[in-house]
């Protein structure tokens, strides 16, 4: 298995290649350059097996000889030995024929972790055997950061920096990320928005110089070995509702694209998804481009879902370069509009492609204030603001006689002032982390350039 470039200028890779890389040296996101294919019956054979087992079937194909079987099996079973749910990603019914695929069990408590977990255990084990080690560097609005500092505190061979938007995330993700210990993680808070710290971190991946000698690496979902790890759960949800005897479709809160990408990787493989929606808040960049064709940036408008104030959504690309027939110059062209004029329009042709697999809605800040209300009156599940996006759009969009699965990214305890205003419950915390209020913080600030960032980083790496 090869991973190729969605701009088509950089060398093919393997899967573990690819993984320590993250972003391609042409500025693109490694896919991979077949798809592989779950039969009916693999799928059949799925029904009842763990979440691990699942993994394992779903993901082995991706891998090639990165990682043998017997090791790849242990570091599976390691990574989700953490979540507090047996099943790892319940189904909750809602209603009838509509189902909430609960991503909040593991250590950080948001869909992040089904990914970062699995992640740094397969770094850990490849850098580990090739004797090496890197500069981890991530954008967040919140969960990633949260997620990936939990999943890489105290490696010897990888320092983390993290950077998100001072201001813009919630209290509990800040503290998650700024109050552990360890030496080699480092919360670093900058002014703008989560478009600004990811466009600085493809910016290093960008300053070759920098990127070598560092060693940099990326765990945001421009890796793709982020995007294989969230397939599998959109496999065990469709398999326990009966495919792939039945069709199911997925609406999935969107920002930066991963997640939903992601379904559509299922989709390929062969479990019988119809449609997957794309549910934005009202930061709609995703919504108006499936609507229209046009691709046009505006301005970051901060919401009570903050974790989706993202404009340039980066995995879009990966959907892109699909639907153009896998035509990386013409990706890159697009790419490079974007980056000049702010703006791109997608061609009939490929629109109808993409149309083909994706419908989108948006939800407005009262809707996902109402909707929160709504859920926790009628069915007593308290939402965090993401998945209320998520089941209102489900709402307004489903068809009824498929079921629908709305995905809960993240626990309400992570959002408790959206939470508390909309149905007068502040959500605790798990038990686990019922002290996170009391513990001590540390914040590094830097200015919002490159120059400060890179120095900084390099000022702080162990050798
Ligand atoms: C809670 C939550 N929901 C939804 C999203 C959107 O996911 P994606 O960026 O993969 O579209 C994010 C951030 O990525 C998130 O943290
Ligand atoms: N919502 C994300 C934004 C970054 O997303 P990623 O999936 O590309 O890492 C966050 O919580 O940080």
């Amino acid at each position: 298995m090869k991973y190729v470039s969605t701009r088509g200028q950089a060398p093919a890779l393997s899967f573990e290649e690819a993984m320590l890389s993250g972003l391609a040296r042409d500025g693109g996101l490694y896919v991979p350059d077949e798809i592989p294919q779950l039969s009916a019956d693999d799928l059949r054979a799925m029904n009842g097996l763990s979440y691990e087992e699942v993994a394992f079937r779903v993901m082995r194909p991706f891998v090639g000889d990165s990682f043998d079987d017997e090791t790849f099996g242990d570091l599976i079973a390691r990574a989700y030995a953490q979540f507090d749910h047996t099943a790892r990603a319940p189904l909750v019914q809602l209603a009838p024929g509509h189902f909430l695929l609960e991503l909040f069990h593991g250590p950080t408590l948001a869909f992040k972790d089904f990914a970062m977990q699995l992640i740094g255990q397969l770094f850990e084990e490849a850098l580990t055997r090739r004797g090496e080690r890197v500069t981890i560097v991530g954008a967040t609005s919140g969960d990633t950061g949260s997620a990936a500092i939990e999943a890489f505190r105290g490696l010897d061979a990888v320092d983390v920096f993290i950077l998100y938007p001072e201001g813009r995330v919630s209290e509990v993700q800040r503290r998650q990320m700024t109050t552990p210990t360890e030496e080699n993680v480092h919360a670093l808070a900058i002014d703008g928005h989560f478009d600004d710290a990811q466009a600085r971190l493809k910016d290093m991946f960008n300053h070759f110089e920098f990127r070598d000698r560092v060693r940099l690496a990326g765990v945001n979902s421009i890796n793709w070995a982020r995007v294989l790890a969230q397939v599998v759960y959109y496999v065990t949800s469709a398999v326990a509702l009966g495919a792939p005897d039945r069709k199911v479709n997925f609406t999935v809160p969107t920002g930066n694209f991963g997640d939903v990408f992601a379904g559509y990787i299922a989709k390929r493989m062969g479990v019988p998804i119809d449609r997957l929606v794309v549910a934005t808040n009202q930061n709609d960049i995703l919504h108006r481009t499936l609507a229209t064709g046009t691709h046009t940036l505006d301005r970051v408008q901060p919401s009570i879902s903050p974790s989706m104030d993202i404009q340039v959504s980066s995995n879009f690309e990966r959907a892109l370069f699909d639907a153009y027939g896998r035509d990386g110059n013409a990706v890159a062209q697009l790419m490079d509009e974007l980056k000049t004029n702010g703006t791109y329009h997608v061609s009939q042709g490929a629109l109808e492609a993409l149309r083909d697999h994706f419908a989108s809605g948006r939800a407005s800040e009262d809707e996902t204030s109402a909707t929160i209300a709504r859920l926790w009156r009628e069915t007593g599940e308290l939402l965090c603001p993401h998945s209320a996006v998520g089941v209102y759009v489900a709402c307004e969009t489903r068809d009824r006689s498929e079921p629908m699965v709305t995905l809960a990214t993240a626990h309400p305890a992570k959002f408790p002032d959206a939470v508390e205003a909309a149905t007068g419950i502040r959500p605790p915390l798990p038990e686990r982390m019922a002290d996170l209020f009391e513990r001590d913080e540390r914040i590094t600030r830097v200015p919002n350039e490159l120059d400060a960032l890179e120095t900084l980083i390099e000022e702080r790496i162990r050798t």
